[in-house]
């Protein structure tokens, strides 16, 4: 299994957004430690989640960054990424573990210690969990689960926590210090106006 880096991108593929600008911008600076999440609207075609996966799996390669797939695992074969990530409406993690073959990275989503016990169970390399905190990126999410969310399902699994939702380089701190082992952020990348430098910001709070 290859090691996981700390900094998962997540592409932001709403209108107006131009993920590829940021993943340049994040690459260079975050290099092996970055994992670039490809995650596509619901209502986007396989074809544009597959073109915008090569191009992603293409620009990760010279840095050592990986590349993963949500939710569409073909998808993620098709480009030959280090793995994928699945949720509650997505494929069974064990089916999806099927799919990825063993020495996949795979991710799934949990926000509580019996769910996050039976995804590692069923095959999952590493949790992620949220939302730690209030987030506009996705509708409909629950409640925010906040740190002490984090330290539950963190205290409950030996894989790594991935803490996702609303999370700034100014929450990474409380969030490490619950337990997680990295995080996965859209609009703190995707949103600002200088994704280098938060970059910069987010791996120094991950690192120091
Ligand atoms: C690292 C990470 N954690 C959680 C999610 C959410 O996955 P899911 O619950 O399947 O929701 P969608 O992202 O598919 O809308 C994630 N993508 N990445
Ligand atoms: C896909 C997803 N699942 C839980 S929170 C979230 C979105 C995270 O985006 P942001 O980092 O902008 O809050
Ligand atoms: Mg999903």
């Amino acid at each position: 299994m290859p090691s996981l880096g700390r900094l998962h991108l997540i592409t932001d593929t709403r209108p107006g957004r131009d993920p590829l600008a940021v993943l340049r911008a994040a690459l260079p600076v975050a290099g092996a430690e970055l994992v670039v999440q490809v995650r596509v609207e619901d209502d986007a075609t396989d074809r544009e989640a597959y073109d915008l996966a090569c191009r992603v799996a293409e620009a990760c390669r010279p840095y050592g960054a990986s590349c993963l797939v949500n939710d569409r695992l073909h998808v993620a074969l098709a480009v030959d990424a280090a793995g994928g990530h699945v949720g509650a409406d997505d494929l069974p993690v064990a089916v999806a573990r099927r799919v990825l073959g063993p020495g996949a990275v795979l991710g799934a989503t949990a926000r509580e210690p019996v769910g996050a016990r039976a995804a590692v169970d069923a095959g999952a390399s590493y949790l992620g969990v949220g939302p730690c905190h209030v987030t506009t990126t996705k509708a409909g999410l629950p409640d925010p689960i906040g740190p002490e969310g984090v330290r539950a399902v963190a205290e409950a699994v030996g894989v790594p926590v991935i803490a996702i939702g609303g999370v700034t380089a100014a929450s990474v701190p409380a969030l490490r210090a619950a337990g997680a082992y990295g995080v996965a952020v859209v609009g703190a990348l995707s949103l600002t106006a200088d994704p280098a430098h938060a970059t910069a910001e987010l791996m120094r709070a991950l690192t120091c």
